[in-house]
């Protein structure tokens, strides 16, 4: 037993660190000393950033050695196979790659650092971002993520899926979430952006099988699904969810996870596993029928009712319901007073309230990640997951 909780642990423990480095995230911020070698990781990481505000197009051929130097810097020489002679931009991107060679990653690091800073002199892009713009952390795709009167606002931003979770969103969350139990923030506050608070897993995430095949797949996402959740579960200050509209799925299990849900009325919460051939995550087996009874539990989880936000608020899931007429601004005029309370106290009382739960929580994830990674290789998952791809044409 030892031995298998061992290497489950490495395996996290490299799959985060994978994570990391496949992702040019501040979160990073490993902040390495300047070294005789050149660029630090720091400077390298600004320059990242700075790549994102430049206003003008630095053109195909530039962008590819961007691209090449980057990658050549995050994981060394090119060691991906070599994509078909028809899928001509990921061809282009290996090839530039592929012709670094054994450039060591320093190297890498300082050429990429030197070129953006030559492109940036040639562009007045730095000088002409909004004040407004400086409050966003750059470097997610997925999220919006902003800092101000001490709370961290992580905005879900991919409205025209409804904010479905792809496997970029989880990391990113995962990253965001590091780096926000670290920043000076009092509060973290999760929202989603457009009319839906999250659509749940997206379920393309089904779709995309590496060379190990669908085993692989359902372990990698075990495995995902594990190290997402224990974020949670760690998150040293108060965790705040505003739920904007509709939640599905693992968005909903979370939130026993979080110490204020507020919601709009115009919010649901809705968690489908059984109609989805799955199970429930998200601690949501322990923390659902501990927060609202189990008869009430079952009826979400086994069932798949889909609650009103009054009906979650009666039954404890939901701290209070605003009319979303207002709902913005009273909910962040009360987070507002609230991220002015002593920062240290807020973690300590949530230390003195979690705690004693943690292990348990932990022990919790790992068995609900283990039985959905056989449920995503059941039939009845397959066959439920296919249903809806093929209903929106995705197949
Ligand atoms: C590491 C893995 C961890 C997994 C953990 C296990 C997690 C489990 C869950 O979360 S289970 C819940 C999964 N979610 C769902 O089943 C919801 C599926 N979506 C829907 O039922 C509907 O889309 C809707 C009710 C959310 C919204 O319906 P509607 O208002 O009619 O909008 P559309 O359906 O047209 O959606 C617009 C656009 O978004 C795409 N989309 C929405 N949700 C998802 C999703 N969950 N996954 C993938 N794509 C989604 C939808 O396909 C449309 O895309 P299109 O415009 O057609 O390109």
């Amino acid at each position: 037993m030892a031995v298998v909780g061992l290497s489950g642990r490495l395996a996290r423990c490299y799959c985060l660190r994978a994570v990391r480095s496949s992702l040019c995230v501040p979160a990073l911020q490993l902040h390495v000393s300047k070294t005789a070698m050149g660029a630090s990781q720091k400077d390298f990481e600004s320059a990242v950033n700075q790549v994102k505000l430049l206003k003008k197009d630095p053109g195909n051929e530039v962008k590819l050695k961007l691209y090449a130097l980057y990658k050549q810097a995050t994981e060394g020489p090119c060691n991906t196979p070599k994509p078909g002679l028809f899928d001509l931009i990921n061809k282009a991107k290996w090839d530039a790659w592929n012709a670094l060679g054994n450039l060591p990653k320093e190297t890498a690091r300082q050429n990429y650092v030197d070129l953006v800073s030559g492109l940036r002199s040639s562009s007045d892009s730095s000088s002409q971002v909004k004040p407004e713009a400086d409050k966003k952390q750059a470097g997610y795709e997925t999220l919006v993520i902003t800092s101000e009167d001490h709370i961290t606002k992580i905005m879900l931003n991919r409205p025209a899926k409804k904010n479905a979770l792809n496997t970029q969103m989880y990391q990113e969350i995962m990253l965001a979430l590091e780096a926000a139990s670290k920043d000076d923030s009092t509060i973290t506050v999760f929202t989603g952006s457009g009319d839906y608070y999250s659509s749940g897993n997206d379920l393309t995430n089904f779709t995309d099988i590496p060379p190990g095949g669908v085993e692989e797949k359902a372990k990698n996402g075990a495995i995902l699904l594990r190290d997402f959740v224990d974020c949670f579960i760690d998150f040293p200050k108060p965790l705040v969810a505003v739920v904007n509209g509709p939640a599905v799925g693992i968005s909903v299990t979370i939130l026993g996870l979080f110490d204020l849900v507020y919601a709009s009325d115009r919010a649901t919460f809705h968690t489908p596993f059984s109609h989805l051939g799955q199970t429930p995550e998200g601690c949501s087996s322990y923390t659902f029928p501990k927060i609202m009874g189990l008869a009430k539990a079952v009826e979400m989880l086994i069932f798949g009712k889909k609650l009103t936000a009054g009906e979650a608020y009666a039954q404890g899931l939901v701290t209070e319901v605003f009319p979303d007429s207002t709902f913005e601004k009273e909910v962040w005029t009360r987070l507002k007073a609230y991220s002015k309370l002593p920062r240290n106290a807020m973690r300590i009382s949530k230390q003195i309230i979690r705690n004693h739960e943690k292990e348990k929580l932990h022990a919790i994830n790992a068995e609900e990640s283990s039985i959905l990674q056989e449920r995503w290789l059941s039939d009845e998952c397959v066959n439920a997951v296919m249903n809806f791809l093929s209903q929106k044409a995705k197949l």
